[in-house]
C-alpha cells in the first residue's frame, strides 16, 4: 500500500494526481448541485401541482447531490487494457474509470466518477487474477476522514504479481463500529455482488452464518435495483422488513448514505396493524395461529356467510316483471364461488351478473335495453335484496373477532384442518366484545390481515427485502408474499438463528408460503464480523441447532478474541461491571447481552457503578459506547467487544433447550473485536 508522507509531496506523485483527481472531481459536483439550484420553473407550463411536484424533484436531486465531507466520492480505480464501448460505459470514451457512490460528470458531459451499480463498475468487484475481465490495473482508495490518504495496486493482468490480501479491505473491516450500519461499497466481495446484482425479475433467497453480509448485501441489493430500474420501482415502491425497531434504527443509515431516500422501512407487525395488539398467545395458539392451514380456515370463515337462494329473483319493470329462478341464480353464485376472485370483487359482481340475466330476458322478451337498463337493474331493490341474503359484506376484523370467540363458528371453519385441541388452543379465553376492545395478539393481526386480503387484495410493491426471515411464520410469509405479488423479494435468513416456536425450517417451504417457490437460494459462507476463535466457539452449537449447517470461515483472524471466564453468583455482577471497563478501554463499542430476565438488575448495577449505557437501537456514540441488551434483542446488532454475561440463564430465558440454545448462538455472534463470557453456572454442555 502506498501511503501518504507527511511531508508536502511533488505534483508528479501518483497519490498526488489522485488527490487532483478528486478535487476536480469535487468542483464538479459542486457544478451540477449549483446546476440544479438554479434550475427556473417558473416558465413550465402546467398547473400547480405539476410545479410542486417538479419542484420536490429538483430539491431530491439537489439534496443528492450534496458532497458529504466524511464520504469519498470515489474509493477505487479501473483501468481496462482497452476501451469500452460506448453503451456499457455510459458515455465514458477513455479506458480509466474511478468508482464511487454516485455519478459526476464534468462540464462537457464526460464522466469523473461512474456510479458503483453502474454496469462498467461490475468489474471492479468481480474481476480476479483469474478472470480479469480486461482490467490491468485495479486501484483501491484508502482515505483518513474526507482526506484521500493511500492507494492499493494490483496489476490482475500481469501473471508475474503474486496475489496478497488487501490491506485496505482489512482496514475497512477492521475499523471500530461506533454509530449505525454503514454501507460497503467499497468492498462488496465477488459472491455478495452476484446478489446484489441479480435480475429484478427472480427472488433471491440467502442462508448466511452470522456476519455474512446478508442485511448489508440486501440493502446494496434495494440501492442497486432503485438504479437499475428507477422508474418501475419508483411507482411500485421498494420495502425493506426487519424484526424489530432497534433493528431498522441500527440500518436505517445505509440506504440514505448510498442516496436512496426513498426506500419504506417496517417490522412485519407494522404491516398488519389493522388492530391494535394489546395481549399475547402462549407458544402454542400463536404456533397453531401462524400455521399455513389458518388460511384455508379464513377462507372458509369469510365464504361461510354465502347462501345459496332458494327463491327466484323477481325485477319488475314498467308493467312488467321479470323473473330470474333460485336454480339460475345459484348458477351465477356458484360460478363466482369457482373463479377464486376475491371476495369483495365477487360481491360488486354479483349484482351485474343477476342484472346481466335479466336482460338477456328482456331481449328474449323483445326489448332492446342498453347498458343502462343493466345498471338500474343492478342497482334495484329487488337484486339489492338477493345480494345481501346471499353474499353478505365481510368485515375481516370482526370475522376473526367471531372465529376466536365463537368455538361453534370455529369448529365449522376449521373442521378437518384443526383438531378439537388445537381449536380449544386458539380461542380466546374469553370473547372479545369488540373490535376495539378484543385481546388481540400478534398472531391475530396477521390473521386479521389475510382476511382483509381474501375480501380485497393487498396492492403489491415492486420489491422487498425480508431481513432475519427465519424467525417468521408460514402465516406471516404470506403476509410479506402478499406485499410483493407482482413484484419479487429478497429473502435473507439463517436457519440456524431461528428463535421463534414456529422458526423456519427449510427455505423450500419458506419460499412457498411466500408465494415464490422455486426461488433460487444461495448460500454465503465467509464471515466479515465474527473473529474466527469466536465464531468456531459459537459453531460447536451448529450440531444441537441445525444438523445441516457448515459453520461459517471468518476473515478475521486476530488472536485472544475470546475470553471465558468462570466466576461465583456472588461475584457474578462485580465480573461483569470490570468486564464492560475492560472492554471500554478499548476503541469502539461495547455489547453487554444478557437473559431478558436479568436485565433490570444490569441496568441498576450500572447505574450504581456510573457507568452510562444506551438501548439497543440508539446510535452509540464517541461518548457513550456501551450498551446493555437483552438476549431477544441482539438479533441482527454487533459491537466491537461483546461482554456475554451467564449462557445458561440465555439458554434458559426461553421455553425449549433447541431455542435457547439458538438464543445462544445469536448472542455469542455479535462480537466484531472481542468476546468475554462470564458464567457463575456450568457452560451448556453444547459448548463442549
Ligand atoms: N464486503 C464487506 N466488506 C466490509 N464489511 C462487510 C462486508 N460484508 C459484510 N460486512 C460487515 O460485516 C458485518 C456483518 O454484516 P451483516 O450484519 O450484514 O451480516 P448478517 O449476515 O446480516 O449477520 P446476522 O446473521 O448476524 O444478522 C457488518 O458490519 C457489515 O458491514
Amino acid at each position: 500500500m502506498q501511503s501518504a508522507a507527511p511531508t508536502t509531496v511533488p505534483a508528479d506523485d501518483p497519490l498526488q494526481r489522485e488527490r487532483d483527481h478528486l478535487a476536480s472531481s469535487r468542483a464538479a459536483l459542486r457544478a451540477m448541485r449549483e446546476d440544479a439550484e438554479q434550475l427556473d420553473i417558473s416558465d413550465v407550463a402546467g398547473t400547480w401541482v405539476t410545479q410542486q411536484v417538479l419542484h420536490e424533484q429538483i430539491q431530491r436531486r439537489i439534496a443528492a447531490l450534496a458532497d458529504l465531507v466524511h464520504t469519498p466520492l470515489f474509493f477505487g480505480r479501473l483501468d481496462f487494457l482497452h476501451s469500452i464501448s460506448e453503451d456499457v460505459s455510459e458515455g465514458a470514451g477513455g479506458a480509466r474509470f474511478y468508482i464511487g457512490r454516485r455519478h459526476v460528470h464534468d462540464a462537457g458531459g464526460d464522466p469523473m466518477v461512474i456510479d458503483w451499480r453502474a454496469p462498467v463498475s461490475q468489474t471492479f468487484y468481480q474481476a480476479s487474477r483469474t478472470e480479469p475481465m480486461d482490467i490491468a490495473k485495479r486501484r483501491r482508495f484508502g482515505y483518513t476522514g474526507g482526506e484521500l490518504t493511500a492507494y492499493e495496486d494490483e496489476n490482475l493482468s500481469d501473471p508475474a504479481e503474486q496475489a496478497k490480501a488487501s490491506a485496505l479491505l482489512a482496514a475497512e473491516i477492521e475499523k471500530p463500529r461506533v454509530g449505525p450500519m454503514r454501507d460497503i461499497v467499497a468492498t462488496i466481495q465477488p459472491e455478495q455482488d452476484e446478489i446484489v446484482r441479480a435480475e429484478l425479475g427472480g427472488t433471491v433467497c440467502v442462508q448466511g452464518a452470522p456476519g455474512t453480509g446478508k442485511t448489508a448485501v440486501g440493502l446494496h441489493r434495494v440501492a442497486y435495483l432503485l438504479y437499475a430500474h428507477r422508474e418501475r420501482l419508483a411507482k411500485a415502491g421498494t420495502l425493506v422488513i426487519g424484526p424489530n425497531s432497534s433493528f431498522l434504527s441500527y440500518i436505517e443509515q445505509v440506504l440514505p448514505a448510498l442516496g436512496e431516500l426513498e426506500v419504506a422501512q417496517a417490522t412485519v407487525q407494522e404491516l398488519v396493524s389493522h388492530v391494535e395488539v394489546r395481549a399475547q398467545d402462549g407458544a402454542e395458539a400463536a404456533r397453531i395461529k401462524g400455521d399455513a392451514r389458518m388460511a384455508e380456515v379464513l377462507r372458509r370463515a369469510v365464504r361461510d356467510g354465502i347462501t345459496l337462494p332458494t327463491e327466484p329473483c323477481v325485477v319488475v319493470r314498467g308493467s312488467r316483471r321479470w323473473r330470474v329462478p333460485a336454480y339460475e341464480l345459484v348458477e351465477i353464485i356458484e360460478e363466482l364461488t369457482g373463479r377464486e376472485i376475491r371476495y369483495g370483487a365477487a360481491m360488486a359482481a354479483l349484482p351485474q351478473r343477476i342484472a346481466h340475466t335479466v336482460l338477456l330476458k328482456m331481449e328474449q322478451g323483445g326489448e332492446a335495453p342498453d347498458d343502462r337498463v343493466q345498471d338500474a337493474v343492478a342497482r334495484s331493490r329487488e337484486v339489492k335484496a338477493v345480494v345481501k341474503a346471499c353474499w353478505p359484506p365481510v368485515d375481516p376484523a370482526k370475522l376473526v373477532l367471531r372465529l376466536l370467540g365463537d368455538a361453534e363458528f370455529l369448529a365449522r371453519c376449521a373442521d378437518g384442518l384443526l383438531t378439537p385441541e388445537e381449536q380449544a388452543a386458539v380461542l380466546w379465553p374469553k370473547p372479545g366484545r369488540s373490535v376495539k376492545t378484543a385481546p388481540w395478539t400478534p398472531a391475530d393481526a396477521v390473521l386479521v390481515d389475510e382476511a382483509t386480503d381474501l375480501v380485497e387484495r393487498t396492492p403489491s410493491l415492486g420489491h422487498v427485502v425480508l431481513d432475519e426471515a427465519q424467525d417468521l411464520s408460514p402465516m406471516q410469509y404470506r403476509a410479506v408474499g402478499r406485499r410483493c405479488t407482482t413484484g419479487s423479494a429478497t429473502v435473507l435468513g439463517d436457519l440456524a438463528q431461528g428463535t421463534t416456536p414456529w422458526a423456519t425450517a427449510s427455505w423450500p417451504e419458506a419460499l412457498h408460503h411466500l408465494g415464490k417457490a422455486g426461488a433460487h437460494v444461495e448460500e454465503l459462507t465467509t464471515g466479515f464480523r465474527v473473529p474466527e476463535q469466536v465464531i468456531s466457539y459459537a459453531s460447536r452449537l451448529l450440531p444441537a441447532i441445525a444438523p445441516g449447517l457448515a459453520p461459517a470461515t471468518s476473515i478475521r483472524t486476530g488472536q485472544d478474541s475470546l475470553t471465558i471466564r468462570a466466576t461465583t453468583a456472588d461475584g457474578r455482577t462485580d465480573a461483569v461491571l470490570l468486564a464492560c471497563l475492560e472492554a471500554l478501554d478499548r476503541e469502539g463499542s461495547t455489547g453487554l447481552i444478557a437473559a431478558d430476565a436479568r436485565i433490570p438488575a444490569l441496568a441498576e448495577a450500572l447505574a450504581e457503578a456510573g457507568l452510562p449505557f444506551l438501548t439497543p437501537g440508539t446510535e452509540t456514540t464517541a461518548e457513550a459506547r456501551l450498551t446493555l441488551v437483552p438476549a431477544s434483542l441482539a438479533k441482527g446488532l454487533e459491537y466491537d467487544y461483546v461482554v456475554l454475561d451467564e449462557p445458561a440463564e440465555v439458554v434458559a430465558g426461553e421455553p425449549d433447550r433447541r431455542t435457547g440454545l439458538r438464543r445462544l448462538y445469536v448472542s455469542l455472534t455479535r462480537a466484531v473485536s472481542g468476546l468475554t463470557v462470564l458464567h457463575a453456572e456450568p457452560l451448556p454442555a453444547e459448548l463442549g
